[in-house]
């Protein structure tokens, strides 16, 4: 199939239209498009099945979002009318690898699904990251001479060699990279310091290891396997180092990438989540934590693959925290934007900003138990339905603060509120949920967005009957536009004690649990608040 496609593109800035043949590539589901020649001009993904049509395509070119021409060529030759045979990204989290034994499994897991041509995403090994990030802390205070003597670096490849060992692989492969660990160990020690740079080079090391060592490890049983840095297969990001976000011209460059290097020689290939290159700096970034799923969904995307897998300690996503309330149960299906919201607003069992190219792309995620696969888990899709669901899952988001903004001056007044905003704004802080009356904001300070829908109502009104009964005083609610989410801020004492209550009342018996009597302390304290999604 000839992939060269004829678009006519409309400026968003002129709106002059102007006919443009812009040769693309093409993977199984989605083609790209480069705007412009210019290197700040950005990709732009649209659904293959426009992609034969002479059409007027009318795009909004963001500021600040780039992308590289080399790359887009380069991927348009290897791409160019083929579709990617890989079909799934599976993911698995740090406590999915964190032994040799889970590796063990998490192979034979992946050998069962072997029709399925996987690519695989992998975290560090357990708590590794966390051990790095000591590792690195202590460090700055320690001294040279005493680097080696660093506890957490003695864990961290006493864990490696361990496993390397276990699983019966050359210590080389991972040797290097224990000595360059050390090295920088000591160059932290010599300069007393630990930016945010360093500090994501530092946790770099985490991915790179474990990605090696599963890669091996399959090659020794047969299967064979190729290990990729994301940061060297076109994860390009901000430079806000770790939090960076992933810029267009990853998906295009990770597509061909990958691709093509199936075509040429075909290996499972295991990518390093988390991990990217900042686009000024060309220094390692990291994606925030938990960041190997939003990896894992830039490939999906990237390749328009048929489903993105992430595999968890857990039975999927659950009603609620499992470690606040061990009652918690899966919850089988959830939209994008249910999942999204749940993971602004704390629920550590997805990162943030994962949803947005599954939902962009339009791939389904299922979230899975490495530990339990026969478990059905959670499939996260665009829609589902919502005929029966008053409630989905409680998150807890503790030390958020909320601030009282009270003003005789906003009466019959215009330009307040926006006064308030731009001083957030200004000083670079978030709001997370707002209400107001004629003289008074409130507001808590974190990022979210927020919604209403019809049976808003019947749920909130339900769970302050829940609270009132158990004595526990909301302080503020807040609904927004996002459909999705209603939070409740209650005092931080409290909050802990909620969770039992209101899933007893949403997800158990009719019988609600009594709170203990709390101590409602009034000191204008940070609160946290229960987001009811
Ligand atoms: N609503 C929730 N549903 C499922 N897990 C949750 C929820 N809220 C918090 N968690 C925690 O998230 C953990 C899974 O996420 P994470 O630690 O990132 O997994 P991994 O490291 O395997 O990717 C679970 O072990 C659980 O303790
Ligand atoms: N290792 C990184 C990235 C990650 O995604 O980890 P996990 O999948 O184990 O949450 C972290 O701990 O943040």
């Amino acid at each position: 199939m000839a992939a060269s496609i004829q678009f006519a593109l409309q400026s968003p800035i002129t709106g002059n239209k102007r006919n443009s043949t812009t040769s693309i590539g093409v993977s199984s589901r989605f083609c790209y498009i480069k705007l412009g020649t210019e290197p700040s001009m950005r990709w732009v993904c649209v659904k293959r099945k426009c992609s034969y049509d002479r059409r007027i395509l009318t795009v909004s070119c963001q500021k600040g979002v780039t992308s590289s021409s080399k790359e887009g060529e380069a991927w348009k030759q290897s791409l160019d009318g083929e579709a990617t045979p890989l079909s799934v990204v599976m993911k698995f989290g740090g406590s999915s690898v964190a032994s040799a034994e889970r590796i063990k499994e998490v192979a034979d897991l992946i050998i069962s699904f072997s029709e399925e041509r996987p690519v695989i995403v992998l975290s560090a090994m357990g708590k590794t990251t966390n051990k790095l990030l000591l590792a690195g802390e202590q460090a700055v205070c320690c001294g040279v001479s005493n680097v080696s003597e660093i506890s957490e670096l003695g864990l961290i490849k006493e864990l490696h060699l361990k496993t390397v060992l276990e699983l019966g692989l050359d210590k080389s492969i991972i040797s290097v990279l224990l000595d360059e660990l050390e090295q920088l160990l000591k160059g932290i020690a010599m300069m007393k310091e630990l930016t945010l740079r360093t500090r994501d080079y530092l946790v770099s090391f985490g991915e790179c290891m474990s990605t090696r060592i599963f890669a091996a490890y399959l090659n020794k049983i047969g299967v064979k396997a190729r290990q990729y840095d994301a940061f060297d297969i076109g994860f390009i990001t901000t430079d806000d180092f770790t939090n960076a976000d992933i810029l267009e011209a990853t998906y295009p460059a990770v597509a061909k990438k990958l691709h093509g290097d199936w075509i040429k020689d075909s290996a499972i290939p295991i990518v390093t989540g988390f991990l990217g290159k900042g686009w000024k700096t060309c220094a390692v970034t990291t994606l925030g934590r938990g960041g190997s799923d939003l990896t894992a969904t830039t490939i999906g995307k990237a390749l328009g693959l048929r489903e993105i897998q992430v595999w968890k300690d857990v039975d999927g996503v659950l009603t609620c925290d499992p470690n606040i309330y061990p009652k918690a149960r899966p919850v089988p299906h959830l939209t994008f934007e249910e999942a999204a919201e749940l993971a602004y607003f704390g629920a550590q069992v997805l990162h943030p900003q994962s949803m947005r190219p599954a939902r962009e792309g339009d791939i389904p995620v299922r979230v899975k138990n490495s530990y339990n696969p026969q478990a059905p888990g959670t499939v996260i899709t665009k829609e589902r339905d919502m005929s029966k669901a008053v409630l989905t899952s409680i998150v807890l988001k503790s030390n958020i603060t909320m601030l009282d903004i009270v003003s005789t001056r906003m009466l019959g007044q215009y330009g307040f509120l926006a006064k308030v905003f731009s001083i957030f704004e200004d000083l670079g802080i978030s709001v997370d949920c707002v209400a107001t009356s004629e003289v008074s904001i409130s507001v808590t300070l974190d990022p979210s967005k927020l919604w209403s829908r019809e049976l808003i109502q019947q749920a909130s009104t339900e769970a302050f009957n829940v609270l009132r009964k158990n004595g526990v005083n909301v302080q503020m609610i807040s609904q927004g536009a996002s459909k999705v989410n209603i939070s409740l801020i209650v005092q931080d004492s409290e909050a802990k004690q909620c969770v039992p209550a209101l899933h007893a009342a949403f997800f158990e018996s009719d019988s609600l649990p009594e709170l203990e009597e709390a101590g409602f302390s009034d000191n204008g304290a940070p609160v946290p608040s229960i987001s009811l999604l």
